[in-house]
């Protein structure tokens, strides 16, 4: 998913917001009203205290709709789910770089298991941790996008932490065409500061699903990143130019 250009702007509905019992009904809903990905999130009730869904779900869910599924997988032990996932119909797997525990060599070897499975593969990290441990990871160019928790992983309608977008504003100067997706807390009230920062791909759960128009958050979420992208991509123009040119 890299390039040389800025990635495009991505909504992503977290689901987690959505009634369960119609599924495939809100998530076509969703799509329909303007959402490019649909954000799932599993929980193990281990790794985070709270447990949703698992690959059966996804699965189901899957023959309902082509849509990306973005799942986020806040799980102790992510290799144990790579095949699931991919058999499910998942198209990119995302994990906790705290839920592996064996290391650098361990996160390489899972990130290509992740793409032999056919998907894409996401890094995240928690609140706490520093960005710095990504590096090594990105250097070399291996995921296809970092996911920058602006919450503690584990539940919904959380209040947005502003200190987490130091990590993108780190992240986007230094991989221009990195998918940098931020997750929690993000809203109509939030969205200029992930923006500003540089994310380019947005989850909003309840802000979305807990709107009497979710169609509408979803374009102001989209207006608030490209306004961003544009304005950022004019400043570095203005920045190459020769001094004294117009
Ligand atoms: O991963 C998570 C929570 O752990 C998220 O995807 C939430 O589902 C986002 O919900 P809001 O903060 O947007 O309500
Ligand atoms: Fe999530």
């Amino acid at each position: 998913m890299q390039g040389r250009d800025r990635p495009p702007t991505i909504i992503a509905p977290s689901l987690l917001s959505c009634d369960f019992g119609r599924l495939a009904e809100e998530s076509k809903r969703m799509v329909e009203l303007g959402a490019d990905w649909l954000h799932v999130d599993v929980m193990d009730g281990h790794f985070v205290p709270n447990l949703t869904l698992g690959p059966p779900i996804v699965q189901s869910l899957r023959r309902h709709t082509p849509a990306f599924l973005d799942c986020h997988l806040m799980v102790a032990q992510p290799a144990r789910w790579v095949a699931d996932f991919a058999a499910a119909g998942a198209s990119m797997f995302t994990f906790h770089l705290e839920a592996v525990e064996c290391g650098q060599a361990a996160v390489r070897q899972l990130i290509g298991a992740v793409h032999a499975a056919g998907m894409l593969c996401g890094l995240t990290i928690k609140p706490g941790t520093p960005v710095e441990q990504l590096l090594p990871y990105l250097e070399a160019g291996l995921p296809d996008m970092v996911l920058i928790m602006s919450v503690e992983p584990g539940f919904g309608g959380q209040a947005f932490q502003p200190s987490t977008m130091d990590k993108v504003r780190f992240l986007r100067s230094r991989f221009p065409d990195l998918y940098i997706e931020v997750d929690g807390g993000l809203a109509p009230s939030t969205i200029q500061q992930a923006a500003d920062a540089g994310a380019n791909a947005i989850v909003a759960g309840s802000a979305v699903f807990g709107a009497p128009d979710p169609g509408a958050v979803i374009c102001q979420l989209r207006g608030a990143v490209d306004a961003a992208a544009t304005a950022g991509a004019q400043q570095q123009h203005q920045q190459q130019q020769p001094l004294g040119a117009a």
